[in-house]
């Protein structure tokens, strides 16, 4: 079933183009990355659908039903996150989030708001004027989650945690996808992603470049080698390292070379030589992420 549909979405800001014909759907049981440099629309995206902006053309359906009213029924299972958030300053923490828990006719005690502050080590008899930016996400992150909603949209949610938060953020996001909740988030951490999420969404100056199950994401088979040999300077040709990667690099002494399958060959053919430094690793997302940018618009150039 899908929880999130978007047809053809596109807003655009008078002649800015926010995003332009996205078609993205989220199954329900999701965790779902929305990948995206600064400006590529992934807030335009998000804010359409909170229904904090509107869609110059095309829809959106949230569990199956078309996004263009109110639906109060809608609202009590969606938890939200937008990127920015503002708040009465002179309230506290907990002042706030009673209002919210009310919203939807909850008291604060029926919510699971205590043990989330506690993980997050929230204080919330604060008042919001003394908040750092990474409290005031964390309030935010409460109150999207206070009413255990099925569908959790949030943007950009780690910005201002600290690593250790985003950790702690991760972990109960994963323990909310194992009692069915559906995640849909944009980040920049891409290396959570690529821990959590099941899809990723890339997205790029408005236009969605590719929806893929994380497992598929071209190169994520591909392994690269890092080496350092004793012997010093570019050793691509007389080590033969052109014939396992013809785009080897070497780069302040280190070979930098990508391997698709048959690693023990490879290995093999190098440890021919003698060695100072080696490690193998999987292409980080961003690495992939990045090739898969560049490529598209040598792609696009060519035309
Ligand atoms: N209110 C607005 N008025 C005019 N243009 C806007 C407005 N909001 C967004 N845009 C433009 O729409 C495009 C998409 O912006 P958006 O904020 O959705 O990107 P983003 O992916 O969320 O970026 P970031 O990672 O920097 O938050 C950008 O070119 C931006 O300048």
């Amino acid at each position: 079933m899908n929880v999130i549909k978007m047809n053809n979405l596109t807003k655009y800001y008078g002649k800015n183009t926010g995003v332009e014909n996205v078609n993205l759907s989220v199954s329900k049981g999701d965790i779902f990355g929305f990948i995206g440099p600064n400006g590529a629309g992934k807030s335009t995206t998000i804010r359409m659908l909170l229904q904090l902006t509107y869609p110059t053309s095309g829809s959106v359906e949230l569990f199956g039903l078309p996004l263009h009213k109110e639906r109060p029924s809608l609202r009590r299972k969606i938890g939200s996150l937008s990127s920015e958030v503002h708040y009465y300053k002179e309230m506290t923490g907990k002042q706030i989030l009673q209002f919210t828990a009310k919203s939807h006719g909850l008291s604060l005690q029926e919510t699971p708001v205590y043990e989330y502050a506690e993980r997050f080590q929230f204080d919330m008899n604060k008042k919001v004027k003394s908040f750092s930016l990474g409290n005031r996400k964390k309030l935010g992150i409460l109150q999207g989650l206070l009413h255990e909603p099925e569908l959790l949209i949030l943007d950009e949610p780690t910005s201002g945690l600290d690593p250790l938060m985003q950790q702690s953020f991760f972990q109960l996001l994963n323990e909310l996808n194992h009692h069915g909740v559906t995640i849909f988030f944009s980040t920049h951490v891409l290396s959570e992603v690529e821990k959590l999420c099941n899809r990723v969404a890339f997205i790029k100056s408005g236009k969605l470049l590719e929806t893929s199950h994380m497992t598929e994401v071209k190169g994520m088979n591909e392994r690269v080698i890092e080496v350092t040999f004793t012997e010093p300077g570019d050793k691509r040709k007389k080590f033969g390292l052109a014939d396992i990667d013809p785009y080897a690099a070497f780069t302040q002494g280190v070979h930098y070379i990508t391997v698709r399958g048959r690693l023990h060959e490879a290995l093999q053919r190098i440890v021919q030589y003698p060695i100072t430094d080696i490690s193998i690793h999987k292409p980080t997302l961003e690495q992939l992420f990045m090739q898969h940018y560049d490529q598209k618009e040598s792609d696009g150039d060519s035309r």
